[in-house]
């Protein structure tokens, strides 16, 4: 479930009222999504042709000194034409409003499914539409911070405690303690860096047929290594759904695309292994917080670190083979 707080009709028809996008026609409450509440939008339209639009309702995680980042961004890369959705500035200019105290916004609306298993078409067009973000957020000047890199995993499983994981599943502790040393040590300050969206999990992409047609959840977007989100997004979909076997088609696809756009460097390359197990980790460090701050019977479904665990040793054991040219 993802909503949160209860508006009612008239809540709803008043902050609709506050933006030239007609009336409200219909709100229904969206079920995906953990972090915020959302609703699809329906109105009449600015010229009484009908449109829809998301609602987004900031519940929690996102500190709202950051919101404006996010839709600024939003609206930059959507000036270039990247396949991300433009928010609606209301009457008065503003991209976010207050609602009973919580901040909301009004997205437009964008076609397409997510995909729970991509086909090698469908990765290969996530590739380029990644790299296309990369490039499309060069002239983007506002900066925030990677709040998750290596010692803010680190943070977290401390956090957590050892004994604590082990009770979700008795082989973490020694895969993340064998882990965390390396990537600390080693985590690389010399690539090319710029604004990542750091979170392009399947279920944040839109797609129609193998096009990708929106990319969405900006939340965890900031300026770090690129190379990373390549990293990020190849964890999240090069593997079989809900487990850890490897899909070396979909790797190849997804990497083809990517370097359709943007060719990796050599020390880009080089570094993706290690990018590859410190996405892994990243995962499994706030998989690990979110388990063990969600009660087993929440309406939320936890998700489970193991797989992202059994991933990292993957790229472990495989070092360099997997980003071969
Ligand atoms: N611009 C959009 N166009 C079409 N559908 C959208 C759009 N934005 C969000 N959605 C739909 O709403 C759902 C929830 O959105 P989103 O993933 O942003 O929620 P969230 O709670 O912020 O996410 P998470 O739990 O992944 O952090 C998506 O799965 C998608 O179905
Ligand atoms: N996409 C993440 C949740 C957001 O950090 C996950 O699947 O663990």
């Amino acid at each position: 479930m993802a909503v949160y707080t209860h508006l009612s009709a008239e809540d709803l028809a008043d902050l609709i009222g506050h933006y030239d996008v007609g009336e409200l026609v219909s709100a229904k409450g969206i079920a995906e999504g953990i972090s915020n509440s959302n609703w699809l939008i329906e109105t009449t339209g600015k010229n009484g042709n009908g449109a829809r639009f998301i609602l987004t309702m900031y519940e929690r995680r996102i500190d709202l000194d950051d919101l404006p980042f996010f839709l600024d961004l939003l609206d930059h890369l959507s000036a270039t034409g990247a396949p991300v959705p433009r928010t609606i500035h209301d009457r008065m200019g503003a991209s976010s409003r207050l609602l009973e105290d919580k901040a909301v916004a009004l997205i437009e609306f964008l076609p397409g499914v997510s995909i729970d298993r991509p086909t090698p078409a469908q990765a290969y067009s996530v590739g380029r539409a990644l790299a296309g973000l990369h490039l499309a957020s060069e002239g983007f000047a506002e900066r925030r911070a990677n709040t998750l890199r290596p010692q803010d995993w680190q943070a977290i499983v401390d956090d957590a405690g050892y004994e604590a994981i082990a009770s979700i599943d008795a082989s973490l502790p020694d895969i993340i303690r064998s882990a965390l040393p390396d990537l600390l040590d080693q985590w690389p300050d010399h690539l090319p860096r710029s604004i990542i969206h750091a979170d392009l999990f399947p279920d944040n992409v839109l797609m129609l047929g193998h096009t990708v047609s929106g990319l969405i959840d900006f939340y965890f977007a900031c300026h770090d290594i690129t190379a990373y989100d390549l990293a990020v997004t190849h964890v999240a979909w090069c593997f079989e759904p809900g487990g850890q076997e490897f899909r070396s088609e979909v790797s190849r696809a997804l990497i083809e695309g990517y370097e359709s756009i943007r060719p990796l460097s050599q020390n880009e390359r080089d570094a993706m292994p290690l990018l590859a197990r410190g996405a892994s980790m990243r995962f499994v460090a706030t998989r690990v917080q979110d388990w063990l701050d969600t009660p087993a019977d929440a309406l939320v479904t936890r998700k489970d670190p193991v797989d992202f665990a059994r991933r990292m040793q993957y790229y472990q054991r495989t070092g360099a083979e997997v980003f071969a040219r």
